[in-house]
Parts: structure tokens; sequence; C-alpha cells
């Protein structure tokens, strides 16, 4: 089927992500030009998409996704398997960062770059690091600056591990040296240049971060430390991190995860809410990212995979906690297309691209991504192979 230049999307409750009520949105292309109470333009030929009963988010922003697959940490046949498309779609993704992770071997630039164009290809948003775990950090050309200015996927580096034993244990001058490289690469390319740091369980935390910030002349925003709800006082150093204004991220729960157990990053929300600091808080799937899981006496019990439906989950555990949806919703959306200078993402609308999912109880029922339906009523796109 053809898609429609124009679409009117009918009565749907808009989350935008503050609330906005019932609206109407009119779509052209890839972008939202107008949200009214009524909108009737009989002149036009155009889809109308009855959102009656379903509410409308902006589509979720996913930072950190294995879009390639990672793991490997027990050896070969615990490599993770590379992300299906259809499980951004049916989980209300439509923009995710690719990265790689411990094994920056096995695992290719060239092939993350190839699945971000197949993304791409689809109808999702994408974007990737340069890098991996390791430092000196892997390339596409031998330099960051270089991949950050020639390559237009890349908007930074990561994920680079610290404070992690399987990290390459990397000093201070060669971790400014990176940043360094990302700032202004990004300024050249007119990118972000934010470096992901992999953040260990290491009793250092993001010692080395708070460093940068005080020796250099290096702004805040280019550091963006990753897992920092894995650990309580790396959290409560995360929120020291957040107060000089930088911006964390906290690995979402799983699905399969309960938040009963433990400190999780459910708790590490609700305390950033009561601490005023949720502007400063983003949360990302680890998407195909090989996760060490415990049982519920928390004994390692092996290796799990991340899931991109862990963004959803936890918005919903979240909201099932007592806060509300529109100021939930800002970990998954606004604050994160601050981050990356997203000007035209996170939000509901006009001018914005046309990313809105439509829930009704949670559950995902459609998608639209640059104004193009990835799934509607239940009925994805066709995605070769899946
Ligand atoms: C935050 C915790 C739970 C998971 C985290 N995952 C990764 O960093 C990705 C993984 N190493 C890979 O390369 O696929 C970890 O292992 O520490
Ligand atoms: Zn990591
Ligand atoms: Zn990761």
């Amino acid at each position: 089927t053809v898609e429609k230049f124009f679409k009117l999307i009918k009565n749907a409750c808009i989350y935008a992500p503050e609330y906005i009520g019932k609206r109407d949105i009119l779509i052209a292309g890839k972008t939202i030009i107008t949200i009214e109470e009524n909108i009737n333009f009989p002149l036009f030929d155009l889809e109308i998409y009855d959102a009656t009963g379903l509410i409308a988010i902006p589509g979720l922003i996913d930072p950190h996704v294995h879009i390639t697959g990672g793991g490997g940490e027990g050896g070969f046949s615990t490599r993770t398997p590379e992300l299906r498309i259809s499980d951004c779609i049916k989980n209300g993704v439509t923009t995710a960062i690719g990265c790689l992770g411990t094994d920056g071997i096995t695992r290719s630039l060239e092939n993350l770059y190839a699945k971000a164009k197949a993304m791409e290809e689809i109808g999702i948003s994408t974007y990737i690091y340069t890098g991996s775990y390791s430092v000196p950090p892997v390339t596409f050309t031998g330099s960051i600056q270089k991949d950050i200015i020639l390559i237009d996927k890349v908007i930074g580096v990561g994920e680079i591990a610290i404070s992690d034993h399987r990290s390459s244990q990397p000093t201070f001058e060669e971790i400014v040296k990176i940043v360094a490289d990302a700032r202004v690469g990004g300024m050249i390319a007119k990118k972000p240049g934010i470096v992901n740091f992999h953040v260990g369980n290491g009793e250092r935390g993001i010692e080395i971060l708070f460093e940068i910030v005080k020796r250099t002349e290096i702004p805040i925003k280019h550091i963006y430390p990753t897992h920092i709800s894995r650990g309580k006082k790396l959290f409560e150093q995360g929120l020291e991190f957040a107060k000089l204004g930088g911006v964390i991220d906290l690995t979402a729960l799983q699905p399969e995860e309960n938040s009963e157990f433990g400190f999780n990053t459910v708790d590490a929300i609700i305390q950033s809410f009561d601490n005023n600091l949720i502007e400063n808080v983003t949360i990302s799937s680890d998407g195909q990212g090989s996760l060490p899981k415990f049982d519920k006496n928390g004994n390692f019990v092996g290796l799990g995979v991340g899931s991109v439906g862990a963004l959803l989950y936890t918005i919903k555990k979240v909201v099932e906690r007592g806060i509300k949806l529109d100021e939930t919703l800002k970990i998954a959306t606004v604050n994160t297309a601050k981050v990356f200078n997203f000007s035209k993402k996170g939000r509901i609308a006009k001018d914005f691209d046309a990313d809105i999912v439509f829930l009704r109880d949670w559950e995902v029922v459609s998608v639209i991504s640059r104004g193009e339906f990835l799934m509607k009523d239940g009925i994805l796109k066709p995605i070769n192979f899946e």
C-alpha cells in the first residue's frame, strides 16, 4: 500500500509528553503540521486514522541499543542475537542509537552501520556511536574526529567502559582525549559529540568523570554515563553528577525482571523525582546487550539479553508507583532528545517529526515513525526475513 502524504489522526488522547487531552493531529509527509481540537480537511486525499480510546505518546528514544548483538563474555555461544527491527516497533521505539560493547573484535562498526541503515530503511531513526568498551576505541577511519565528521550516523563514542573488570583500565589522560575529540569532532560536524560511558560495578564509579569536569574546560554535556542505577552507591554519585548539570542514563528494568528485588531503576527514577533531578535522567534498554541474570536471592544464574521493550515496561512500573505518565515519559523522550540536540524528536508538537505511538492499556496498538505507519492496529509493516 502506498502511504498517503496527508494523515489525519482523530481524537487521540495526547501526552506530548505533557498531557494535552483529546486532539486531532494533521501529518504531512514526515512532519506534524498541526494539533487541534477538531480538524476537518475533506479537501485533501488523506488517510484518516480514528484514535478514539487510544493514548498517543511521542515515539520513544532509546540511546543505547546493541543493534547488532553483543555479549560473548561467557564464550562464543553467549554472543547475543542482533535486534529484530519489529521489536522496536512493537515496543514503541522510533529512534535508536546503536553501540558495540565488550566484544569489539567479532562485532564490527561496519556491521553496526549497516544495521542502523537497515532500520532507517524500514522507518526507524537511527544513529551510532563509534568505538566499543575498549580504549583506544575501535574506529572506522583510525580517528574519532574523522569518524564523527565524515560518517553521518556517528554522533559520538561509546560505550567506553570504566570501573569494570572488563574495561581496558583506561587512564585519565586516555579518557579525557576521547571526550576532547568527541567535542571537537561534534563541533565541526554540528553533532552533539557525546561519549557514552559504560560504568561497571567497580568502587571508583564515575570518579574519573568528575575529574574531567573539574580539571578541564570540557562542558559536562559531552559526558553521558550509563548503567547508573546498577548500584545504590553509584546512583548516589550519579545524582551528584546530575546536580552539576550532567545527564545520567539508567538501564531500564527488563520485562522479565521484578522491581521488588533490591535497588533497581524504578527506585532510582522515583528518587530522581524526589530530588527534583528528573530533567537530568534518561533510560536506555541495553537492548540485545548481555545482562548478567540473578535469581530472587541475587545469585548469578547466567547471562540474559536486554530487550528494547524495557523502556515502556519501566515507564509502566514507574507510573504504577504513582508518578504521572506525563512526567515519567520525559526520561525516554524530551530528556533524551535534549542530550543529542534532536530538535524534531521527543515531542508530539507542530513541526516535530511525526513519531507517534498509540497505546491501549499499555499495549502498543499502532506506531507512526517519520509520518509512516510501521504498525497499524496490531498489523506490522512487512520487514524482510522477520
Ligand atoms: C547493566 C548491566 C546489567 C548489563 C551490562 N551490559 C553491557 O554492558 C553490555 C554487554 N557487556 C555487551 O557487550 O553485550 C554489563 O554487562 O555490565
Ligand atoms: Zn554497558
Ligand atoms: Zn550496552
